[in-house]
């Protein structure tokens, strides 16, 4: 062995043709360099950690067998993608990742070409597989050219119904199409469901390989180290009558299950599908989430997501809170509320701990249901649980509840359901950016008839939002409350029960009144006190209700000030809309009244933390102070007339 180091081959790797040079056991050597290198990132970025350490070596064999960016590797959720980005170009930016101005922390076409597709919400990838490969046999092209669509799915995204509507479209088509199945037994938390149960059965009956490959005749289709096994189950499984797996059946060849980090069994195995593969085929590799790197393996998520950490100790750099998450006290109060209300139950779509529902799960078992990633089944069995006489209350993130919007609709708002929706990461989250922002549910929960709509603009707010909601069996009911911990104000016993449709006033002043829904009040207290400093005493409100408006304190506050400003973190269609449709048919515009509405801005807000993402909205403290001093037309140096 030579002395010289030598110099480590990711450095030679700019981009995926690079590991066309090197041997399988180089592949093997940097696939280690990688994993090490994916650490090392996340320790000084933070973010999701151990799905991409579970991939390092399908990535590696991917890129090495595929030709990215013509082959469309498409990866679900793409939550594992950073060792993806290491190696497509983006290795020398890896330590911006999830920061403003940095690299998103998922797959985004403006970001690079070896990005073909978008994502961050689960289950989308066979999908759009299929679009890319329906578009290449239609003689559709791309820039980077069209070749092999490749969705790259876990075990967890398996299980959403999106899934399966492309799968059962994919058996129809039978275009080639090719679905690696990432199976580490593992969603955020543990995957629960049928699905789950049968994906484990698949693999208990070892060398399942060979037995489908041999029932299926295609033994041909595996690479030889497979091909004699196979031969002998083969002969083995002579007049045994065998059903084929759930994949055959929707019209996929099934290959599996192998070792997802056995570069000896990923890279024959792809080199054999890529040569060979006609129709859809599915590939089911296993894999252990938050794989060699054991703070990760050992975590009870497997690493799933991570603050900043020290490499050695694996120990997370937090920093620590002043005041309760809003999570929390939302978990802690419905378990509340549970213990003196046995009808009470509550639905999770696979986020227990994301929604604090993991502490209600505890104390109640039987009585908490994780759905698995599938949003509208989730809504729509509450809708079910409440005409059934319980008390759901359907606990999602704003973001992920888009996904069972037709079922808010037809199944819930229109039957009048009284299911109760906790809205969590309700407006900017920070670090995940864009598609994980809570920006919508205003304006799509407020626009349906005889829903009530709640913002809470505290903590203390939140436990009287879900003691209202607990008690409200008229209709159906939301509150929405943001990601993160909350201001640190004292916590009641018990929340209270809050009159329907009523706001609160917080603090009379002159001239003009902002008017608050959401957690954006505290920003504006502190706006008021700017303000104070230059003899502006404003009035503030919280609105409490989007829907019904507090029509009275409305009206009021329009007629005793010059101007009127709402504030609240959501898209435009959302409270001030329905503010503006009051003041409007009451005929308050006629008499001059200037009104304003704070509303997040037509755009897709790119990651950052939540403070400087609401500085991009022009939604903090002293971006409200401005508004007010345009509104009253009070010049001041440098700053537009609102
Ligand atoms: C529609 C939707 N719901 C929920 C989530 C939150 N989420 C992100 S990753 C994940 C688990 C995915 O599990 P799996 O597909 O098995 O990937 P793994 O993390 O195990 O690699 C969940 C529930 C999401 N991104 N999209
Ligand atoms: C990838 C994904 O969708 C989740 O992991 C999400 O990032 C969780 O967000 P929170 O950190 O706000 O729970
Ligand atoms: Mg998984």
């Amino acid at each position: 062995m030579s002395d010289t180091p030598q110099t480590p081959l990711l450095d030679q790797v700019d981009r995926p043709a690079d590991l066309k040079r090197f041997s399988d056991a180089q592949l093997i050597q940097l696939a280690g360099e990688l994993r090490a290198e994916t650490v090392s990132a996340v320790s000084v970025t933070g973010g999701h950690l151990g799905a991409g350490l579970g991939v390092v070596e399908l990535t590696v064999a991917l890129h090495a067998v595929f030709d990215a960016p013509r082959d469309k590797i498409i990866w679900d959720v793409s939550h594992q993608c950073y060792p993806h980005k290491i190696l497509t170009g983006r290795r020398n930016r890896i330590r911006t990742l999830r920061m403003k101005d940095g690299l998103s922390g998922f797959t985004k076409r403006s970001e690079s070409p070896y990005d073909p597709f978008g994502a961050a919400h689960s289950s989308t990838s066979i999908s759009a597989a299929l679009g890319f490969s329906v578009a290449r046999d239609l003689g559709g092209m791309t820039p980077e050219g069209l070749g092999d669509a490749i969705a790259v799915i876990g075990d967890g995204a398996m299980s959403a119904g999106m899934a399966f509507e492309a799968m059962n479209n994919a058996g129809h088509l039978n275009k080639r199409l090719i679905v690696i199945l990432n199976d580490n037994e593992m969603s955020i938390a543990p995957p629960v469901g049928a699905l789950s149960s049968y994906l484990s059965r698949l693999y208990a009956e070892e060398p399942f390989q060979d037995f489908k490959a041999a029932a299926k005749g295609a033994v041909s289709l595996l690479p030889e180290p497979f091909r004699e096994g196979a031969k002998r189950a083969k002969d083995m499984l002579k007049g045994l009558a065998v059903g084929g797996t759930l994949f055959e059946k929707l019209g996929f060849s099934y290959v599996g299950p192998i070792d997802g980090h056995d570069m000896n069994q990923l890279l024959p195995v792809l080199r054999t599908v890529k040569a060979r593969a006609q129709g859809p085929i599915l590939i089911h590799v296993l894999t252990k989430k938050g794989k060699g790197y054991a703070p990760a393996e050992q975590a009870r998520d497997k690493g799933h997501a991570t603050a900043k950490f020290d490499v050695i100790t694996g120990k997370q750099k937090t920093t620590p809170s002043n005041a309760p998450s809003y999570t929390s006290v939302f978990g802690k109060t419905l378990t509340q509320l549970a213990g003196q209300d046995d009808r009470i139950v509550a639905v999770t779509a696979a986020m227990p701990d994301g929604t604090g529902l993991n502490l209600f799960a505890e104390r109640f078992p039987s009585r908490c249901f994780d759905v698995g990633i599938a949003e509208q089944h989730g809504v729509t069995f509450s809708a079910a649980l409440a005409a059934g006489g319980l008390r759901p209350f359907c606990t999602m993130y704003s973001t992920f509840l888009q996904r069972g919007y037709d079922q808010v609709v037809h199944d819930v708002a229109i039957q009048r359901l009284p299911v109760r929706f906790a809205i969590d990461r309700a407006g900017l989250v920070g670090a995940d950016g864009a598609t994980h922002a809570g920006s919508y549910d205003i304006a799509y929960l407020a626009n349906l008839p005889g829903f009530v709509v709640m913002a809470a603009a505290d903590e203390a707010e939140l436990m009287h939002m879900v003691a209202t909601a607990a008690a409200h069996d008229d209709s159906p009911i939301a509150f929405r409350y943001p990601r993160g911990e909350g201001v640190g104000v004292e916590l009641p016993e018990q929340g209270e029960v809050l009159a329907i449709g009523k706001g609160r006033m917080i603090q009379q002043g002159k001239r003009v009144a902002l008017l608050s829904f959401g957690t954006r009040l505290a920003e504006i207290q502190k706006a008021a006190e700017a303000l104070a400093a230059r003899g502006i005493t404003p009035t503030i409100a919280d609105a409490r209700f989007a829907k019904p408006l507090d029509r009275d304190l409305i009206l009021s506050l329009a007629s005793d000030h010059e101007a009127l400003i709402t504030v609240e973190e959501g898209a435009v269609g959302g409270f001030g809309s329905h503010v503006a449709q009051l003041l409007a048919e009451e005929g308050v515009f006629d008499t001059g009244l200037k009104f304003r509405s704070m509303v997040l801005p037509d755009t897709f807000i790119d990651q950052a933390s939540p403070a400087d993402m609401y500085a991009v909205a022009g939604m903090n403290a002293a971006q409200i102070e401005a508004r007010v001093l345009a509104v009253l037309g009070v010049a001041t140096i440098g700053e537009k007339r609102a």
